[in-house]
């Protein structure tokens, strides 16, 4: 699981170095769009597209709605980074490798993260199509020692023992929440708990339930690691489900989940989450990092 070599400070040092020589300006904002929700990636002016198989030491996408690009550019005038596709446990990388991209962004003079994923629901008043405004997650691989902490602290990134309380920037959630209500989504907009899962499977309904009675409100297999490691390394975080379905709690009329449909979802309300992540950098101070610092 864990590569010491690999997953040194050094290999983060490289590809930050490789981007920023090509890069035309420095992001200061990172956007990890989830499964589907890359067009907002489309939306950025002036910009510059790295596949993830040239970029030094990144994995690449295997999963669909993935489209493996790291598209530099601005939204709102702000610097920003997308990553078109993200990396999962599932799809057999270690949780360094599937944070790599949020400590190589921090290299880069990143501040601010903002993750977006398609997540199930396990609130009885969430409906598909909803957008939930992640106040706190559940890392369960994290829980049974699936961390991507995991392994000798380089200080250069942050502390041994980070607190999490507040991950999700408390700011950058109330201005979402303000947003939504400007824009008329309040009715479809929640605040609540994401809980990550390895996957690849959805859940058994046995495993739903235990969830929701665990305090989860929506589940996913992606997000925590990434929110753990930019929070480690001092990031302001912003997170954002997008509910692409119901998860079943229980074993008679309900629909079985697929990938497919996860992805339709995510094409038809793709609009909605764009806009608000959009009117939410516009809000976000933060400086390019001109000069070569760290590095
Ligand atoms: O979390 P993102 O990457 O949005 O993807 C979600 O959608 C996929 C399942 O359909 C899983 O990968 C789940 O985590
Ligand atoms: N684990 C999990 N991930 C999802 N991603 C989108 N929907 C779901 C779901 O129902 N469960």
């Amino acid at each position: 699981m864990y590569s010491k070599k690999e997953s040194r400070y050094e290999n983060c040092e490289e590809t930050a170095r490789w981007l920023r020589d090509r890069v035309r300006t420095p992001p200061c904002i990172a956007i990890i769009c989830g499964s589907g929700l890359g067009l907002l990636a489309d939306t950025l002016c002036d910009p510059q597209v790295f596949s993830y198989s040239q970029i030094p030491n990144f994995p690449t996408s295997t999963v669909p709605g993935h489209a493996g690009e790291l598209v530099f550019g601005t939204l709102q005038g702000k610097s920003c980074v997308c990553m078109k596709g993200r990396f999962h446990v599932y799809e057999g990388y270690p949780l360094w490798k599937v944070t790599l991209p949020v400590r190589v962004f921090k290299l880069m003079g990143v501040q601010v993260l903002l993750v977006t994923n398609a997540a199930g629901s396990l609130c009885e008043t969430y409906r598909t199509g909803d957008l939930m405004i992640i106040r706190d997650h559940i890392n369960m691989p994290g829980l049974a020692s699936l961390n991507p902490l995991i392994g000798p602290n380089d200080d250069r990134f942050g502390p041994r023992f980070p607190s999490l309380w507040d991950t999700y920037d408390p700011n950058l959630r109330s201005t979402a929440l303000e947003i939504t209500h400007r824009l008329g989504h309040a009715k479809l907009t929640h605040e609540g708990v994401y809980c990550m899962v390895g996957g690849p499977n959805f859940e058994s309904v046995a495993e739903a339930k235990f969830l929701r009675l665990l305090g989860a409100d929506a589940v996913g297999m992606s997000t925590a690691p990434e929110a753990v490691v930019a929070k480690h390394c001092g990031m302001r975080v912003f997170g954002l489900s997008l509910i692409t379905n119901r998860v079943a709690q229980g074993y008679e009329g309900q629909e079985a989940v697929d990938h497919n449909s996860v992805l339709e979802v995510s094409k038809w309300r793709s609009q909605i989450l764009q806009d608000l992540v959009t009117e939410l950098v516009a809000t976000i101070c933060c400086q390019v990092d001109n000069d070569q610092q760290p590095y």
